[in-house]
């Protein structure tokens, strides 16, 4: 792909339905939990980018026939029934979070010793939360440079606690690891959160996979569950799009006054991420939850003080909507965005900044004054979510590029042809 992308500005309220690829979060949690069922998955609407494709590829290095038809959006998966067949292995995570994280934790219940890498920026995302937690349950495991990121190295002969303590301050996807494992592990576990958990709704999108592939849990109190070692069961298993992705279509209704409709999903999905839309609403939007899709109705906007920690990864989509409101938008309660692809709030600031929106950064999130984007070239930090939510500046201005568009590789390859078959109503 080229090294910039110019976004064409829209003339028109942009009308449009869309159905956005799977979701990134429950093709890998699918693959996991696939993986250690016993008996045959077959995934259908599953995500083809280079997360999954990186789970996938691990899984196969962990002994898993894992059998990818990305053309027809499906995967089929031979489960081991608990067990990880290879007695070593060398993964490569790329810069996926929930890979590297699921991975580590279904790690610990192989036999043999597993050592767990990815590119520069994954070697700056926390993962020690989880080795600790691992670690403290028995496991040898260990972070194997100094800066308590990976490479990760586990040394296991499977797990025997019966109960473990992990950290949710910094990301819920060390808890949704453990949680996936467990029932798979030797004897039932209790997994307990200690202190504050970020992001929880992506615990809730575990569980209920989790449950659907037969998995027995309670939560007998807030942020503790007790995992039955029942194992799992393979079936047909079905991926909602993705409603990260989603919210760029959305935010294309708000900040052109359109109405786009998002197919396949709905008011009850497993992801958090459909609360974006009540974002949207809360800032003047109209909204209509059917039951199989979803469609935002843009009407003249007003900025907006929100906590967007339960939906962080929509927080640089509001971003970008926030300078077409009337008002400034406060953005609370996302410092765990941080640690993702990129500082994602150092990072939208100084974009929003570079395209001459006032914007002041917080600890804890931001504020986003109302402005009209000046023609720049958009930093993007290899991070997808950077590309995929500046986009929308050029939609409303003229002169917006896009460094790197390719990497939106990560979750959503075809985003840049699929917004603009939104916007200029090209079939
Ligand atoms: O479990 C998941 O699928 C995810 C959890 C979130 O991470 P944190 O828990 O680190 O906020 C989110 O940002 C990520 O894109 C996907
Ligand atoms: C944070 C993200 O991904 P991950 O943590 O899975 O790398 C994301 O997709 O926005």
């Amino acid at each position: 792909m080229s090294d910039s992308i110019e976004i064409q500005p829209v003339s028109s309220p942009v009308c449009g339905s869309i159905r956005p690829p799977g979701s990134k979060s429950l093709t890998n949690r699918a693959l996991m939990i696939a993986a250690l069922a016993d008996g045959t998955t077959t995934l259908t609407g599953v995500l083809d980018s280079v997360d999954t494709q990186v789970m996938a590829n691990a899984l196969g290095q962990l002994g898993i026939l894992v059998e990818t038809d990305f053309a027809n959006q499906s995967i089929t998966v031979q489960g081991a029934g608990g067990k990880i067949p290879a007695a070593k292995a060398d993964l490569w995570c790329e810069n996926s979070g929930t890979s590297i994280r699921f991975l580590t934790a279904l790690c610990a219940i192989g036999n043999g010793t597993y050592r767990l890498d990815g590119n520069e920026r994954m070697r700056e995302r926390p993962i020690a939360p989880l080795v600790a937690a691992l670690a403290n349950a028995g496991i040898e495991a260990t972070c194997e440079l100094t800066n308590d990121c990976p490479p990760v190295v586990i040394k296991t002969n499977g797990l025997n606690a019966d109960v473990i303590e992990v950290s949710g301050a910094i990301s819920s996807q060390y808890l949704s690891g453990l949680l996936m494992m467990a029932p798979a592990a030797q004897c039932d576990i209790t997994i307990r959160v200690v202190g504050e958990l970020v992001s929880r709704p992506y615990i809730d999108m575990t569980l209920e996979v989790m449950r659907s592939f037969g998995a027995v849990i309670e939560e007998p109190e807030p942020n503790q569950f007790r995992v039955k070692a029942t194992g799992y069961t393979g079936r047909e298993y079905d991926i909602e799009p993705d409603a990260s992705a989603a919210s760029y279509f959305f935010a294309v209704a708000a900040i052109t006054g359109g109405e786009v409709t998002v197919e396949g999903l709905h008011r009850n999905a497993l992801q958090g991420d459909v609360g974006f839309v009540d974002a949207l609403v809360e800032m003047g939007c109209g909204a209509k939850w059917n039951t199989n899709s979803i469609t935002v109705i843009g009407k003249p906007l007003k900025g907006i003080d929100i906590d967007m920690n339960t939906i962080s990864d929509t927080a640089q989509t509001l971003a970008c909507v926030a300078p077409f409101a009337e008002g400034t938008t406060r953005i609370r309660n996302v410092a765990h965005n941080r640690v993702k692809e990129t500082d994602r709030i150092q990072a939208v600031v100084d974009e929003l900044q570079r395209a001459g929106i006032n914007a002041e950064e917080h600890e804890d999130g931001m504020t986003i004054h109302p402005g009209s984007p000046q023609s720049t070239t958009i930093h993007t930090y290899d991070d997808h979510r950077m590309a995929m939510s500046f986009a929308l500046l050029g939609l409303k201005s003229p002169g917006i590029s896009i460094a790197d568009p390719g990497c939106t590789s990560k979750t959503y390859p075809h985003y840049f042809e699929d917004l603009e078959r939104l916007c200029r109503g090209v079939q």
